[in-house]
């Protein structure tokens, strides 16, 4: 046997030694996972058995509920994948790491396993050979279904010129293989193989906003989505109570990255579209782009604010009812001064309708006091004849009509269906164009945008919840009288003097006791937010931040007063007329200068070969931004091919046929201009074998999906059609931020289909 050989076994055996050995680990690991959900399942068996029959009981019932039942999420969430790395440090000492914390009970707590979100996590992605940061080994465990199948050592200690590309990326071949892995239609957790400048963002603090600006494919949306659930390990306590909101910009981009967080093990996440951001509203309609940048302009609070006031009218000259048999004048003076005030109250709307109110029928009153001689009553008597003119429903409905209740729903319906109206409030703000572009049917469906005019209109107009209020103070004295007493008699009776309880009693207090059982509940805190309007969150993740406009912006940050928020995007990506140009427009009027901002500069998603074209894109636009460095190549250069207009309809299924073939069982996108895709979507739909709208629910996890521009934000597939880019450019003002979005959904195949000459900056040289 030669040396070389006999080198090669001994290596080989040396190998399997070592997974033999993680094998092993891994099994142990496995064990005490199991033991961990047979305890918890228990636990949580006995708990519901529990009656619970004291409020007190209820509660902590509830709440230990709540708790052995997120555990089991967690441990089914970690089955695959539990453990996925290793650090081996100077000292000898050597750890490994997962995606949940293991700990040994019967020895003082030794980690078995840390999770990647806790510090001592942190040098597994963030150690290079040039800052070791104490790690001598960093090892990337490559299982399946309980497995260790094999796995990728970085020795640090070696001279740091020896170590992966020049990109500085931590475990290049896992990273690799991951990379080139098919695409399913649902985004996947990027937890073993997180790269330094994306772990830097994710475990930022919290405080303040945090704005990470990247090119296409260079992680935003997943380290997003990691960022909150490091968020929610690390700071739980806090962000339990108030949940996280993390917003995207479409249904399908929701549908897209919904497993993420629930792979991770969290489930206390809001995820929402702007439009969805409205208890009890869902936007179903669609606005025409022109429209929709309308309607998000900050001008828009002006156009609001004029919509309301409109609805506080005074008559020309007077308004005369009959009243006891007398006529009784509403006067334009007494109405105005009535108005007056209540306007000075400087209270929402519907808060400020009390002050009218109370101001004009003291007006009315004196009229009517006139009829008898003012001077003969006494003040017991005006009393009588305000309750009289309050309960008279002729006169209760011209006030009402003078300074009506009302709800936003009500006023922007009103606003948009009627021209008067609509000209009215934004005579000194939009031309006759603009106005045409927001006209519609009364009761027409509504859109996204106009959820952040409803939000708008629910802060203008206040809502007189007074009743609702009273009502909740009075069930909360009651609990606390009900609470006091429970605890008065635990006190007392020594029958329950089990310490346990006791202990319990010591620290809750009746006030707190009550406060829970009103809160007591099984929602999260992210489900009661979604239903609550006036929710505000304890941090705020927004995705594609660049597509939101400026009335939009005002929701999210009323959301988030604390303004912990974390904004990722684009500004080369903007599709969205009134979308951002740059971030410091859009966050000027909220924090002023005062957010930080990261850079991610990696593209881990398209291919070299795609970004060189994608990159003359970019150079066209007015940005300073550079394209991201992509880190691998595919192999597979970008193709062209001219079919005239009138023959797409004949020549695109054997076209996309043919691409479906050559990614084998990858996913494709098709991406077509609105009305390319209003064309000819539905016929492709039922002749391309495998093919769906890509809105539709399903539409992802089908093998080809036809979809829009706008529609494909955010998301990746195998191959990629993009047809008719002249149309794609020329279609918006963004048209160009439109194309590179296009060319960047690819993970491995581009084609580009063009009816006319193939566009200039998508030759290859650019010219
Ligand atoms: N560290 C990583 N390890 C493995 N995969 C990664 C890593 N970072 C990013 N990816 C993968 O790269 C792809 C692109 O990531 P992502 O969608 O988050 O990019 P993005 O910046 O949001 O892109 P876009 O701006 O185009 O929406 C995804 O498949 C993601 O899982």
């Amino acid at each position: 046997m030669s040396n070389a050989r006999a080198d090669r076994d001994a290596h080989a055996d040396q190998r399997g030694r070592e997974i033999a050995d993680e094998q092993d680990y891994l099994s142990m690991l496995y064990a005490k996972l199991d033991d961990l959900r047979e305890e918890t399942t228990r636990r949580l068996r006995t708990t519901l058995r529990d009656s619970g029959g004291s409020p007190q009981a209820r509660t902590e019932r509830d709440i230990s509920t709540r708790m052995y039942t997120d555990r089991l999420t967690q441990i089914s969430a970690v089955e695959h994948g539990l453990c996925f790395g290793r650090l081996d440090l100077d000292g000898g000492e050597s750890f490994h790491i997962g995606r949940l914390g293991l700990f040994d009970e019967e020895h003082d707590y030794e980690p078995l396993l840390v999770d990647w979100r806790a510090p001592a996590a942190r040098p597994f992605y963030l150690a290079t050979a040039a800052s070791r940061d104490g790690v001598r080994r960093r090892r990337h465990l490559r299982t399946s279904m309980r497995r260790v199948l094999d796995f990728e050592d970085e020795v640090l200690d070696l001279d740091a010129a020896e170590q992966g590309s020049d990109l500085g990326l931590a475990g290049e071949a896992t990273l690799l293989a991951k990379l080139d892995a098919r695409r399913t239609g649902q985004m996947q957790d990027i937890v073993e193989t997180i790269q330094g400048e994306q772990d830097r963002i994710i475990r930022a603090s919290m405080n303040g906003v945090l704005v990470v600006q990247g090119g296409p494919g260079t992680g935003k949306t997943a380290v997003a989505l990691h960022r909150a659930a490091y968020l929610l390990y690390t700071f739980r306590e806090q962000l339990a109570k108030r949940g996280v909101l993390v917003v995207g910009p479409n249904e399908t981009f929701l549908r897209y990255i919904g497993q993420v967080l629930p792979s991770l093990g969290e489930t206390g996440v809001l995820l929402s579209t702007t439009g969805g951001l409205y208890p009890g509203v869902t936007a179903t309609g669609a606005d025409s782009p022109r429209a929709a940048e309308i309607k998000g302009r900050a001008d828009m609070v002006a156009v609001l604010t004029a919509a309301v006031r409109d609805r506080q009218r005074v008559p020309r000259d007077y308004v005369e009812i009959t009243f006891d048999r007398a006529p009784l004048r509403f006067h334009r003076k007494a109405v105005t001064q009535a108005r007056t005030k209540a306007r000075r109250a400087r209270r929402p709307h519907n808060l400020a309708r009390r002050v009218f109110r109370d101001e004009l029928y003291a007006a009315l009153t004196l009229q009517v006091a006139d009829r008898y001689g003012r001077d003969l009553l006494d003040p017991r008597d005006l009393d009588e004849i305000s309750a009289e003119l309050r309960a008279d429903p002729a006169v209760t409905a011209e006030v009402e009509a003078l300074w009506p209740e009302l709800t936003p729903q009500q006023v922007l319906d009103e606003l948009l269906s009627d021209a008067d109206r609509l000209a009215d409030a934004t005579r000194k703000h939009l031309d006759d164009a603009e106005r045409a572009a927001l006209l519609r049917e009364p009761g027409a469906p509504w859109t996204a945008a106009d959820v952040s005019l409803l939000d708008e209109l629910a802060e203008l107009l206040g809502e007189d919840d007074a009743a609702t209020r009273a009502e909740q103070d009075r069930r909360q004295r009651e609990e606390l009288a009900y609470v006091q007493g429970v605890l008065h008699i635990m006190e007392q009776d020594e029958e329950i003097a089990d310490e346990e309880r006791l202990r319990v009693s010591d620290v809750l207090d009746a006030e707190l006791l009550a406060e829970r059982q009103q809160t007591r509940s099984d929602l999260t805190a992210a489900e009661r937010a979604a239903e609550d309007r006036t929710w505000t969150f304890g941090h705020v993740i927004v995705d594609e931040a660049q597509e939101l406009s400026p009335m939009a912006w005002r929701v999210l940050m009323r959301r988030c007063p604390s303004r912990s928020m974390t904004l990722v995007g684009d500004v080369a990506q903007t599709g969205a007329l009134g979308g951002a140009r740059s971030w410091g427009e859009v966050l000027g009027p909220y924090v002023q200068d005062r957010w930080n901002l990261a850079e991610l500069t990696v593209n881990y998603r398209t291919p070299a070969e795609i970004m060189a074209l994608a990159a003359n894109v970019l150079s066209t636009m007015d940005t300073e931004l550079r394209a991201p460095v992509s880190v691998r190549t595919s192999g597979h250069e970008p193709w062209t091919r001219q079919v005239p207009e009138e023959h797409l309809a004949a020549e695109l299924p054997e076209l996309i046929a043919a691409e479906r073939a050559s990614i084998g069982d990858g996913t494709l996108a098709v991406l077509l201009p609105p009305e390319l895709l209003a064309d000819l979507g539905p016929a492709l739909a039922t002749s391309v074998p495998g093919s769906a709208i890509g809105t539709d629910p399903e539409g992802l996890s089908s093998p080809v999906a036809l979809l829009t521009v706008e529609q494909c934000k955010g998301l990746e597939f195998d191959g990629v059609l993009v047809v008719d880019p002249e149309r794609i450019l020329d279609g918006s003002e963004h048209g160009a931020n439109d194309l590179y979005v296009a060319l960047t959904r690819a993970t491995q195949r581009l084609g580009i289909v063009h009816p006319g000459p193939l566009p200039t900056l998508l030759h290859p040289s650019g010219k």
